[in-house]
């Protein structure tokens, strides 16, 4: 079913994977929470900002997995996603991340040419091998992220995955130098993968009780870093891994309680940031921005 205007090739092809109605066209499984952010005493050094002074604020989030389908299993070895608006007194920081260091592509050209490879052939009703064989010898560059996803199980909660913007941006400190960085959460209870057992036999739906379960013993937090690149390290292609081990703490992430529906007709955009974060010059970043506009109009028709 067609939700989409036609003038974004990159949501057509998403789209064409299989949206449904009234959906994301990505990461449509997920499901909504609130918390607070609590900034790290130092932070504001590294990044001159109000959100990053001022006290707790309040955090609305949306934990997803990944891919266009609102019923897909929960043990799928795909992307999770961590959606998170910090809520300030005059301006929302929103930060959009995923549960590994790097994304499907380098541009919006190699991304929109995997999701056309991945579609089914009218014919034969399943991708066309030819076609993903040429694709991927024109992009290597998507072949990273499927290599690193089928190298270990799902997360066995979305309370215990790291999650990262993939995308560099630029943080201006208190001396006014604008410093590139990704960020990263790290999450206080350890990163945990299903054992082969439990791939085989949860159901495909497990992880709103295992939060459930996991909120009874108090908030699940997340520790908020901005990881800092090694020379060499780009800072415009988010299919790249940072070799960057330096990390400046920027506070702390409590999610208190799950909040059902609240947040399905929000869009949290990864280029919504507060005075004093910008966006790099990376391609699929600047791409983003137009699509999840163009997305969340089409999810509200
Ligand atoms: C040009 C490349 C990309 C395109 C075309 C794209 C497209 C989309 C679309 C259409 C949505 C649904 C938006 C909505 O309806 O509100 C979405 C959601 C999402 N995307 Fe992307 N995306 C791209 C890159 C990325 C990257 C690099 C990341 C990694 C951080 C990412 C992480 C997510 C997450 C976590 C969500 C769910 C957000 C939520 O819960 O509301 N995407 N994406």
């Amino acid at each position: 079913m067609t939700i989409s205007s036609g003038r974004q090739p990159l949501l057509d092809a998403l789209t064409h994977l299989g949206a449904h109605a009234g959906k994301r066209a990505s990461h449509a499984r997920g499901y909504c929470a609130v918390g607070h952010f609590a900034p790290h005493a130092n932070a504001a050094h590294f990044a001159d900002i109000a959100i990053l002074r001022d006290g707790p604020l309040p955090a609305t989030v949306r934990f997803s997995v990944g891919g266009s389908d609102p019923a897909i299993s929960e043990k799928t070895r795909n992307l999770r996603g961590m959606a998170v608006r910090v809520h300030g007194e005059h301006e929302s920081y929103d930060m959009v991340l995923v549960s590994e260091p790097i994304f499907y592509a380098a541009t919006p050209v190699s991304y929109l040419s995997y999701l056309e490879a991945q579609a089914a052939d009218p014919n034969t009703g399943v991708p066309d091998p030819q076609r993903i064989a040429a694709h991927e010898q024109r992009h290597p560059d998507t072949l990273r992220l499927p290599a690193l996803l089928a190298s270990h199980a799902a997360p066995s909660s979305y309370a215990c995955t790291p999650y990262h913007s993939t995308h560099a941006f630029l943080f201006t400190g208190a001396d006014g130098v604008a410093r590139p960085a990704r960020l990263m959460a790290v999450p206080e209870a350890g990163t945990r993968y299903l054992s082969a057992a439990q791939e085989r036999q949860l159901p495909s739906a497990f992880l709103e009780r295992e939060m459930d379960e996991r909120l009874l013993q108090g908030p699940i937090r997340f520790q908020l870093y901005a990881q800092l690149p090694a020379a060499g390290d780009p800072l415009d292609d988010p299919s790249m891994p940072w070799q960057g081990q330096e990390r400046v703490p920027l506070g702390a992430l409590l999610i208190t309680a799950l909040a059902d529906t609240s947040c399905d007709f929000m869009t949290f955009m990864p280029t919504r940031l507060p005075t004093g974060i910008a966006a790099s010059d990376d391609p699929m970043l600047r791409a983003r921005a137009n699509v999840y506009a163009s997305a969340s109009l089409a999810r509200r028709r």
